[in-house]
């Protein structure tokens, strides 16, 4: 490309705000600063003709030999279209879903057995798209050598293509793009280093071949490395390196086929302890506030143990520790709730820095308990964001001894040894008027890759708690079965 041609481009795209900043999820729940929107170029079509030469210009620098073209669906689809009215190039359309009817074909276009097709794409991050096409036009005999993306956010991609046989050409890298952004004030330093950072610490194929050195080829999806990133909870109790009290909830939510945690708060003891007997079948987590009940008593947690044995689910006292070590220490084993003694997980603000964990594990880890961070809140103006909860991760991976998870909105890593606690559910979103925001079963862990729902209200509220605790679970794992279905970028 010519001088000065990627940094125009970058600007035009910033401007039309084809590159945001800020907190998104990308559509494996992972939180991102950054996120590539190329869908508005339709919008523009200036822009749309610029980028589509760009791309032409792109596959002649490289010399690439190919048959046909066709676009990833559906971004990617007018810029080859563009592309070849142009230069009047044989284009294929690769379908998203097998018609019903008719010739039911998933490539739409002439070609013969052998042809080959160059791909083209607007955006890439594990590469996964790319590849889907890839193996829906493998099945109809066309090979597949190369690639041609518009932005490529280097998180893996052309290492994940490569292995496979594909070798992706890119125009703009992400860090040029962050380059650019910066030299012109589009963006600040600090900014610019976060995304860097998260870019730089979040590379899915060096993530998805660390499963592969676990499992061996046959973990491997048929369609990608990527796709056995989203291992089932069965699968990831069995990881080598998740902690044990992490494998146990695992295994529970897998075999009672629920990821609901009820947060029991409720004021007396007898009617938490009746709770847990009653809604036990349902749950694999069952969340305290210990500090609200009005007759605590040291039986209290014995009682609370036993069922919890009873009914396979693992205790969680939501005490969101928030000290120096040594205080927490004392707050954790002693006091009057002598919490270590029966809760199986509790949660810390990362906020002290890494000595809250050090305190807590100092007591929680001989007697093999687990330890939540929480990188995010559900309240509203919450403070817990962005460059704090990509500070609470790097704290949960230096302590993987003591931490198996977090509290938080979204999944935040795609390390399957850490567990992903959401609160803020119920079955419609919305709020209490007190600053707590709502977000369904289905969000939470269909569309965030949240692990387990949290849930207080939304059943302590209804008329008829067991029903509405079997309702919540039913959503929560409709929702995860549906997700494990559809893993993929
Ligand atoms: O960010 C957070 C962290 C913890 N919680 C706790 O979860 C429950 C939610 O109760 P609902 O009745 O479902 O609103 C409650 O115990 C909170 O202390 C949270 O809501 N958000």
């Amino acid at each position: 490309m010519e001088d000065g041609c990627v940094e125009r481009l970058v600007l035009k795209l910033h401007e039309v705000s084809g590159v945001k900043f800020g907190e998104y999820t990308l559509k494996s729940g992972l939180l991102t600063p950054i996120y590539i929107d190329l869908r508005v170029l339709v919008s523009h079509p200036a822009l749309m003709n610029q980028v589509s030469s760009l791309i032409y210009q792109r596959v002649q620098d490289e010399g690439l030999q190919f048959d046909s073209l066709c676009g990833v669906p559906y971004t990617a689809l007018p810029l080859a279209t563009i592309i070849c009215s142009r230069h009047e190039l044989p284009m294929l359309i690769r379908r998203k879903e097998a018609k019903d009817y008719g010739t039911k074909r998933m490539v739409e276009g002439s070609f013969r057995q052998g042809d080959t097709c160059l791909i083209i794409e607007d955006t890439v991050t594990s590469g996964c798209s790319i590849l889907e096409t890839a193996e829906v036009l493998y099945k109809e005999g066309l090979k597949v050598t190369d690639a041609v993306v518009l932005m490529d956010r280097e998180q893996g991609a052309a290492e994940m293509l490569a292995s496979r046989g594909i070798r992706l050409h890119s125009l703009v890298s992400i860090f040029k793009l962050l380059e650019v952004l910066q030299a012109a004030d589009r963006i600040d330093a600090k900014t610019a280093q976060s995304v860097r950072t998260f870019i730089l610490e979040n590379n899915m194929f060096r993530c998805s071949l660390s499963f592969f050195f676990f499992y061996g080829e046959d973990s491997l999806c048929k369609t990608c490395v990527q796709r056995s990133a989203e291992l089932s909870y069965a699968d990831r109790a069995k990881l080598p390196n998740v902690h044990p009290m992490a494998s146990r909830l695992l295994t529970a939510m897998e075999e009672k086929q629920s990821n609901l945690c009820v947060s029991a708060d409720v004021t007396s003891s007898e009617e938490l302890l009746r709770l847990a007997d009653t809604l036990g079948p349902a749950i694999c987590v069952l969340k305290t506030h210990v500090d609200i009940l009005q007759d605590y008593t040291a039986a209290f947690g014995q009682k609370l143990q036993a069922l919890a044995e009873k009914h396979n689910f693992l205790v969680f006292e939501d005490r969101k520790f928030a000290d120096i070590g040594n205080t927490v220490k004392h707050q954790y084993e002693g006091g009057l709730y002598q919490i270590s003694s029966w809760s199986h997980m509790v949660n810390a603000h990362a906020v002290p820095g890494p000595g809250v964990v050090k305190g807590l594990s100092a007591v929680g880890k001989p007697l093999g308990r687990g330890c939540l961070l929480i990188a995010q809140m559900s309240s509203q103006g919450s403070l817990a964001t962005g460059e704090y909860t990509r500070a609470v991760l790097a704290m949960a991976e230096e302590q993987p001894d003591f931490v198996i998870g977090f509290i938080c909105g979204s999944k935040i890593t795609e390390r399957p040894e850490f567990i992903h606690m959401t609160p803020g559910v119920q079955m419609q979103a919305g709020g209490d008027g007190l600053g707590q925001q709502y977000a369904t079963p289905e969000e939470v862990l269909y569309e965030k890759g949240s692990d387990v729902i949290v849930v207080g209200r939304g059943i302590l509220e209804a008329p008829d708690r067991l029903k509405a605790a079997e309702s919540y679970r039913k959503s929560g794992w409709e929702a995860y079965t549906k997700r494990l279905g559809h893993s993929g970028q």
